[in-house]
């Protein structure tokens, strides 16, 4: 019982946390609660949330804080994003989040090492930062976000290294949609293992 009692009062800089649908990958339309927590050190130049670099001046939250504001909402679907979530020891806030009947998802670059009780890993790497090995196993889908028509090749190098079983997304940039769209359109359709993922909740204007 110290153990648990222990665990509900470790810390997390947290950015923000909603209840939103999950607009990207197999979850997409989903509800979920998204807890973003903050600190990344891959650096992408397209990054859509830049806001979460920094680890410092967000607020800090207990696991408790954290898990009793998620339990709130009637979904019980938790998306554990960033910033660089695997930057964070994810143990108790995992550990903390399956007490309570969460189903847990994770977005990764993979640039660090995965802790914790995670049910859903979506694997999205990086140029800008390198990913670890054990993403390869551990991935349950590949989100390749397309910038350029280079990142196909680039995907498909990631695929190569996969398990059988892990989905595959293309994702457009978001600023660069209305010229890659069509172009990840015509690589589905001739490379149709891939499937496309679109940011919807940026067309339905919500979190
Ligand atoms: C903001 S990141 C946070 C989680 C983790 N750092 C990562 O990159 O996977 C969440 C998801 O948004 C994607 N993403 C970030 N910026 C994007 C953009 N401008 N257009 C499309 N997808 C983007 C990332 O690839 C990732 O799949
Ligand atoms: N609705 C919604 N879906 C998302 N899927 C991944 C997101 C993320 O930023 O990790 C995200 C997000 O920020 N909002
Ligand atoms: S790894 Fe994720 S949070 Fe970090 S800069 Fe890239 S997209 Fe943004
Ligand atoms: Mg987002």
């Amino acid at each position: 019982m110290e153990n648990l009692k222990d665990t509900v009062q470790i810390t997390y800089p947290v950015m923000e946390a909603f209840y939103t649908i999950q607009g990207e990958g197999k979850y997409q339309g989903h509800a979920a609660y998204f807890i973003r927590l903050a600190g990344c050190d891959v650096g992408c130049v397209w990054c859509d949330v830049k806001e979460s670099w920094e680890e410092e001046g967000h607020p800090i939250l207990s696991v408790d804080e954290i898990v009793n504001e998620a339990k709130k909402y009637p979904g019980r679907l938790a998306v554990i994003t960033g910033g660089e979530p695997c930057m964070h020891d994810l143990s108790p806030l995992t550990t903390a989040l399956k007490e309570a009947g969460f189903h847990i998802n994770i977005e990764t670059s993979g640039a660090h090492e995965l802790s914790g009780h995670i049910d859903w890993v979506c694997f999205s790497p990086k140029k800008f930062k390198a990913p670890l090995d054990e993403f390869y196993q551990k991935a349950d889908e590949l989100k390749v976000v397309i910038f350029h028509k280079s990142d196909f090749a680039w995907a498909e190098e990631h695929a190569s290294k996969l398990g059988d079983d892990c989905l595959l997304y293309l994702q457009p940039e978001w600023g660069k949609s209305a010229k890659i769209l069509p172009m990840i359109v015509d690589y589905v359709k001739d490379n149709p293992k891939w499937k496309i993922s679109l940011q919807v909740h940026k067309y339905m204007d919500i979190p």
